[in-house]
């Protein structure tokens, strides 16, 4: 049923071409067309939800796939949720290519700086977005009718603009539900605020404090937290059995070292340092145990796993199970990844930041080291000591800082967001119970 009202808009658009236009609102002749059998289409049907996310970095798609399940806990059947990069399914360079283009920027960081911080102009953005949107404007149409959007969740700082402009060329940006879910913690690109969403979530009080400093108003903005896997909130897991069945050493303290869904960052010479750092030339034995997870970065996995340890050391390539993986061990050493850092304050492990990307990563150092639930530092020497430290003298500083990383954790900040979509869904009211009145599409317009 959820279909119908989008079938009726594409046999429409036939119809439409007859129809005079008179205004951005209204088409007068076609008026009620179609209105009765809308409103009996609308009562009690699936809804889809269409989550737009891009794979530049874990992040966007970890959000999108925990909203996804959280939708599917809540509300069951009531929804039918897709998540997609329409981008890459639909449009052409660069919109298809972000992935790539993402990964080569932020290998060279400078010039990652200077894209970040001269696009920040709401200006530039919006004219580069603008143009896009109307070169594209066909392919991400298409891509919207494929999933026949009630709800559309962007959860990338680059899907806003465009799909609100598909929307209000068609004039249905009053009628589909369109709010963004922001997954940067603090510094995060302006391009994350626009105007036209019904709703900004927004992870934290400071990020809030920039969407309302950026035009967004009050009832806009709602701060519930980053919304993570519902596996990470829910599942009562215990280390000893966790390391069991991951085949881990059951009693050395085992700390984390990643770099985010494309294995970023000093990884590989912290990994080394780690090893000599637990390693007890003494007593002859390691003070503890490591766990390497390399994201996407297949030869940063090949370099490791050919390396000779004299600690127990796993490496392991793309894992889709993270929370086991962090409810196994006891601290974890990261760039400044957002998902990354969110879900292990809910695992309740101290943080070593060990690297972030300029701009959007920058304001979680403070956010982490601020707040006593980790450290930061560049140096893998340095980092190397620290875990050492907290192995074997410094255990109270461990378990202190555990203590206020779970005081930061927002575990349940994904069923918030889904439960205030939905009611906004309410409230907005299903789609096909809109007297429905056909209006301009960007396909008649000269752009
Ligand atoms: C004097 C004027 C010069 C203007 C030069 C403009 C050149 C445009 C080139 C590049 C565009 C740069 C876009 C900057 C905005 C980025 C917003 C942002 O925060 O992006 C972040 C995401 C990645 O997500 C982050 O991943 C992190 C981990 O890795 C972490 O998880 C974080 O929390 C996440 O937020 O970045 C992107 O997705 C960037 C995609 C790069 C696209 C490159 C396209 C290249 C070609 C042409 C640009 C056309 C697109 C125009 C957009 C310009 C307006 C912003
Ligand atoms: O092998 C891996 C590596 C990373 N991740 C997830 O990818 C996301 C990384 O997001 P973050 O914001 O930390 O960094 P990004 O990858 O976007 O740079 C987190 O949810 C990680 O749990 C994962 O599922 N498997």
């Amino acid at each position: 049923m959820a279909d119908c009202l989008w079938e009726f808009l594409e046999r429409s658009r036939i119809h439409q071409r007859r129809c005079s236009y008179d205004s951005d609102d209204e088409f007068q002749d076609c008026e009620g067309v179609g209105t009765v059998q809308l409103m009996q289409m609308g009562a009690e049907r699936t809804k889809n939800v269409l989550i737009l996310m891009s794979d530049t970095g874990g992040g966007h798609r970890a959000s999108a796939e925990a909203i996804r399940d959280a939708f599917r806990i809540e509300f069951g059947d009531e929804y039918r949720i897709f998540v997609k990069d329409v981008w890459k399914e639909y449009t052409g360079w660069p919109l298809n290519d972000m992935e790539r283009s993402y990964k080569f920027m932020v290998k060279h960081v400078q010039l990652w700086n200077v894209a970040f911080h001269s696009t920040s102009p709401r200006w530039i953005h919006g004219s580069y977005l603008t143009a896009i949107a109307a070169y594209y404007a066909k392919e991400v149409e298409a891509g919207l009718m494929e999933y026949k959007p009630d709800i559309i969740i962007s959860v990338h700082p680059l899907m806003q603009h465009i799909p609100l402009w598909v929307l209000k060329w068609q004039g249905l940006q009053k009628k589909v539900v369109f709010v963004t879910v922001i997954t940067d913690l603090n510094s995060c690109h302006p391009t994350w605020f626009h105007p036209g969403v019904n709703r900004c979530y927004c992870p934290s009080e400071e990020v809030a404090k920039r969407a309302l400093c950026d035009g967004l108003e009050e009832s806009q903005v709602q701060v519930f937290g980053l919304p993570i896997r519902p596996s990470f909130a829910r599942a009562v897991l215990s280390k000893d059995d966790l390391r069991k069945e991951l085949e881990m050493d059951p009693d050395l303290p085992a700390v984390l070292l990643m770099g985010g869904g494309e294995g970023m960052g000093p990884v590989k010479e912290t990994a080394k340092a780690l090893g000599k750092s637990l390693y007890d030339e003494v007593q002859k034995k390691p003070i503890g145990q490591l766990i390497i997870i390399c994201g996407r970065n297949k030869s940063l996995a090949t370099t490791l796993e050919s390396e000779e340890w004299k600690i127990p050391v796993k490496v392991r390539g793309f894992e889709t199970q993270m929370q086991r993986w962090m409810g196994a061990c006891d601290c974890i050493i990261t760039k400044a990844g957002p998902g990354t850092i969110a879900e292990a304050l809910i695992r309740g492990l101290p943080i070593v930041l060990n690297d972030y990307i300029p701009g959007q990563e920058k304001g979680n150092v403070p956010y982490v080291v601020d707040n006593g639930a980790g450290v930061f530092t560049r140096n893998p020497n340095e980092t190397a000591r620290i875990v050492a430290r907290w192995f074997s003298t410094d255990t109270d500083e461990l378990k202190r800082m555990s203590e206020n990383a779970l005081k930061l954790a927002q575990p349940e900040a994904v069923f918030d967001i889904v439960k205030d979509i939905h009611e906004l869904a309410l409230q907005i009211g299903p789609l096909a119970n809109i007297p429905y009145v056909l209006t301009s599409s960007f396909t008649s317009l000269d752009i």
